[in-house]
């Protein structure tokens, strides 16, 4: 073992960084002041039906961590450190034997559906916000433990431990468990103020506080991988938390170019909003609905989850014949294959093809229909595509007959929520933004890009790509000292990777 690390470069660290699409393993490292990147395992995230339900496949996420973390040092790497970041509000129970008990059940599952009406007798939505500071989502924790308490209450019982997905892949490295602050606070039972477990909401909604491990905060170390997982991947890295709640790593990454800027986290989700020192849970930010999510170092992410690239990636999922669940729903094929038909694309749909068409349509002079994107009938509909069509007959205006009308609408209504959103901030904040700094994989969507800035009337910053990988890294990199504190390692970030500025 010591023989192959002192070849492996070990002055590294390593993010693992898992969405609702896809995840990722990127080793980074400091060269001359700057951070360089390299991905070195990517593999598919795809929901499995079971019980049911609709779920996580989390045998699929540890192998693949695994997979990911051999990979390092297949690359010539040995990282010292390992931090893990995923998509929030999911988890898992363990049993007093650490085992799993019952299912790591998705947040788009339909298990939620009616928990609004239930938890509102209980505390009044106010009252929750004005403790919890949570936007009102259907798929947060505290609904989905809402409908677990009325489908499976012999599952609360048999449980001895709840963990977010970020803290159970690393209780399978490490066999120490910790609940991450920032995905914590992703659950609504986290009390905003306290950044403390509210039990006085677990109280009232006969949530057990005693499965709940005192929350843990990014920079942390959780020790070595167990020696059977450096086995496994050859070399022994220390676990880190970083911000584990995917957003709250990429807002790390955000450059923050023309302050005051709107942060925008672009990939499955569109996470716009700002970064403050302190929550704000005010009638007003309840009434627009914006949240107050945990940041690194006692930060606070001030945000709205606008639907995203989900409604793209379905499209072309459908276009492409591909079920978002394994084993279950069919694609019904109703409008489909007119777009396919009328674009002749006959090949496997990229998103650029996505991007072209909608250029195309626009340079047409198409008028695009408009949808409100973040109505919940777009969380996990059959057909995508179908309900986008019948959204726009519902609201008076002409379904789209051609692949480039469905994407200009999806595009249009996307940057126009944008702006909502942005007034909103601008509303509640008292002053206007000079900027919005787009990272994540979205940021690579020209088309989107343009028409958020000529929308919004703001200047578009676009990257770094890997903002949540980099954020990661980032808390890995400051619990080494390989940077002072944040503003240092934020302006190494700004320094090592390209940023894009996009006009209005
Ligand atoms: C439910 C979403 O996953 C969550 O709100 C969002 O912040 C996220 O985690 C995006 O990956």
């Amino acid at each position: 073992m010591a023989q192959q690390a002192q070849e492996a470069r070990t002055d590294c660290y390593a993010a693992v960084d898992i969405g609702a699409s896809s995840g990722r393993v990127v080793v980074g490292y400091v060269e001359d002041g700057l951070i360089r990147l390299q991905e070195v395992h990517r593999f598919d995230n795809r929901q499995v039906r079971r019980h049911g339900h609709d779920c996580w496949d989390v045998d699929l996420l540890h192998t693949e961590l695994l997979r990911g973390l051999a990979c390092c040092k297949e690359a010539g790497f040995a990282p010292k450190t390992v931090g893990i970041d995923t998509w929030g509000v999911d988890f898992v129970l363990l049993d007093a034997d650490d085992n799993l008990v019952g299912d790591a059940v998705a947040y788009r599952d339909a298990r939620t559906n009616g928990m609004y009406e239930v938890a509102d007798a209980i505390m009044a939505p106010e009252e929750l916000y004005r403790r919890v500071g949570l936007q009102r989502q259907p798929f947060n924790t505290i609904y989905q433990l809402l409908a677990l308490q009325r489908e499976h209450p012999e599952q609360l019982e048999a449980a001895d431990t709840f963990l977010m997905i970020p803290d159970y892949l690393n209780f399978l490295l490490t066999g120490q468990k910790a609940v991450e602050y920032t995905n914590a606070s992703t659950t609504g039972l986290l009390n905003a103020e306290t950044g403390a477990w509210d039990e006085t909401v677990m109280a009232a909604f006969a949530i057990p506080r005693r499965l709940f491990p005192n929350v843990t905060h990014a920079g942390a170390s959780l020790g070595s991988v167990l020696p059977e997982v450096a086995e496994v991947i050859g070399y022994e890295p220390r676990v880190v938390l970083p911000a584990t709640h995917d957003t709250g790593s990429a807002y790390l990454a955000v450059p923050a170019c023309e302050p005051p800027a709107v942060f925008l986290s672009s990939g499955t989700w569109s996470l716009l909003g700002v970064e403050n020192r302190s929550p704000i849970c005010s009638e007003g930010a309840f009434r627009a609905n914006f949240t107050n999510e945990g940041g690194y170092h006692f930060r606070y992410r001030f945000l709205k989850n606008i639907m995203g690239l989900w409604m793209i990636q379905s499209i072309r999922r459908e276009l492409n014949g591909i079920a978002y669940v394994v084993d279950e729903k069919a694609i019904r094929k109703g409008r489909l294959h007119q777009y396919m038909r009328v674009e002749g694309l006959g090949h496997e749909v990229g998103f650029a093809d996505l991007i072209k068409a909608a250029d195309e349509a626009e340079a047409a002079g198409v008028i695009a229909s408009i949808v409100n994107v973040n109505d919940d009938r777009f969380l996990a509909p059959d057909s995508m595509i179908e309900e986008i069509c019948a959204a726009c007959e519902e609201a008076g205006q002409p379904a789209p007959e051609t692949l480039g009308e469905l994407m200009l609408c999806v595009y249009e209504s996307l940057a126009r929520c944008y702006r909502d959103a942005i007034e909103g901030l601008t509303a509640l904040a008292g002053h206007g933004y000079a900027s919005i700094n787009i990272v994540g994989g979205g940021c690579r969507d020209d088309h989107l890009n343009r028409r958020t800035a000529q929308v919004c009337g703001l200047p578009v910053y676009a990257g770094p790509v890997e903002g949540t990988a980099l954020g990661n890294l980032a808390v890995q990199m400051l619990a080494d000292g390989a940077f002072p504190h944040l503003k240092a390692v934020r302006a190494a970030i700004a320094e090592s990777f390209e940023v894009t500025k996009v006009e209005p």
